[in-house]
């Protein structure tokens, strides 16, 4: 069965398709290179094509016929979001409301859709469950946001069912080590992290040590990259059996600190994370925790690979390789 992945040549992306293959699933990736390697499309084939344009999205569902689409393809860095905000709106708002006019001209209404914890903003209460008020504090999560309302619409008035998933912080990579996370530029704590442990540039920026948390650094729920991937082939699994729609949390609901974070990888790394404490970076909000509770009932989702050392230990494996660094 083919599964349509756009965005399937990025970070999360690219860790999906591994999944789907491994489930026998036969990933088909669309994708415009923007952010996303040629090099990490390997377990199915790669249409170079722009979810903005309905011509290129029409020929790949007649030439593929997936039975339902995956999307992921989106402008993902907060800061850019603040200075173009309409590259964000166009590519993350019209990108997918063109993928979903494309879906219904095709009759797949079968969806997996990439949300954010960035719709929530800053949260009246901690953990973050799916049905605390939606408050995006940038550009970003609006884009997110207006994204799941036009789904909902949507799928009042067509055939359309979809699982809209809110990831909390995705990070770590595939165990063996072929692919993981190569943004560039690179803004997600972890990877700089690791930069810096490996001494390539300069001490990592750790932005604001004056927040109102344990240690005054920000507080995040990382989740393993490969529970993301298994998170969504359940997902999948209930739309495709006929499940209605839903949205969800996926996170762990562990919070850890900037500085947690840091001191597992000098732990993992045996080398010592040279940092610059700097002031807050805007946009940034203190405290992001999800309630995985519905996760849990609705998708049996119980993260395998979450806990902090082995996601460290995932990304530095591939980073290493990647840098050339000594095993
Ligand atoms: N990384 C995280 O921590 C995180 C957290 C919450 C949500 N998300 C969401 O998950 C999704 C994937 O994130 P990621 O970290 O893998 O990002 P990524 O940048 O690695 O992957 C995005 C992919 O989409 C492609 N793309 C972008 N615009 C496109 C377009 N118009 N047409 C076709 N392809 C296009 C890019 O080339 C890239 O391959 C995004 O939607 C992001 O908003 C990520
Ligand atoms: O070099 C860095 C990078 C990050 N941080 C800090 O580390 C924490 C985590 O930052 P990340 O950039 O790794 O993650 P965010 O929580 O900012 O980002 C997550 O939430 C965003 C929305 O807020 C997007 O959804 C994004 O894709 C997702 O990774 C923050 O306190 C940040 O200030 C640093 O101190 N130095």
């Amino acid at each position: 069965m083919k599964i349509l992945v756009c965005g399937g040549a990025g970070y999360i992306g690219a860790h999906m398709c591994k999944a789907l293959a491994a489930e026998g699933y036969e990933p088909v990736v669309f994708d415009n290179l923007s952010s996303g390697h040629r090099h990490a499309v390997k377990w199915g084939p790669l249409v170079v094509g722009d979810i903005r344009d309905r011509r290129a999205l029409d020929d790949c569902f007649a030439a593929h016929r997936p039975a339902a689409v995956i999307q992921f393809a989106a402008s993902i860095e907060v800061g850019e979001g603040e200075a173009n905000p309409l590259k964000f709106w166009n590519n993350n708002v019209g990108g997918t409301v063109t993928l979903l006019e494309a879906m219904a001209g095709a009759g797949v209404t079968a969806l997996v859709f990439s949300s954010t914890c960035a719709t929530y903003g800053i949260p009246d209460r901690m953990p973050i469950g799916e049905s605390e008020p939606q408050r995006p504090f940038s550009v970003y999560g609006e884009t997110k946001l207006a994204v799941e309302k036009a789904l909902a619409a949507t799928a009042k008035i067509s055939p359309l069912r979809y699982a809209s998933l809110r990831y909390f912080n995705a990070a770590g990579a595939s165990p063996d080590g072929e692919i993981g996370e190569e943004h560039n530029p690179e803004t997600h704590l972890i990877p700089n992290a690791l930069k810096a442990a490996a001494g390539i540039g300069s001490a990592m920026k750790l932005f604001g040590t004056d927040y109102d948390t344990p240690d005054g650094t920000c507080v995040r729920d990382y989740i393993h990259v490969m529970d993301l991937a298994a998170a969504h082939l359940a997902a999948l699994r209930l739309l495709l059996d006929g499940a209605d729609s839903f949205i969800c949390n996926l996170g762990t609901g562990t919070g850890l600190t900037v500085r947690e974070i840091l001191s597992t990888v000098e732990a993992v790394t045996g080398r010592p994370v040279p940092v610059e404490e700097s002031p807050r970076r805007p946009g940034d909000v203190p405290r992001l925790v999800a309630d995985p509770s519905f996760a849990q009932e609705h998708l049996g989702f119980f993260p395998q690979y979450s806990d902090v050392g082995t996601v460290i230990r995932d990304a530095w494996n591939f980073h290493k390789t990647r840098w050339s660094l000594a095993p």
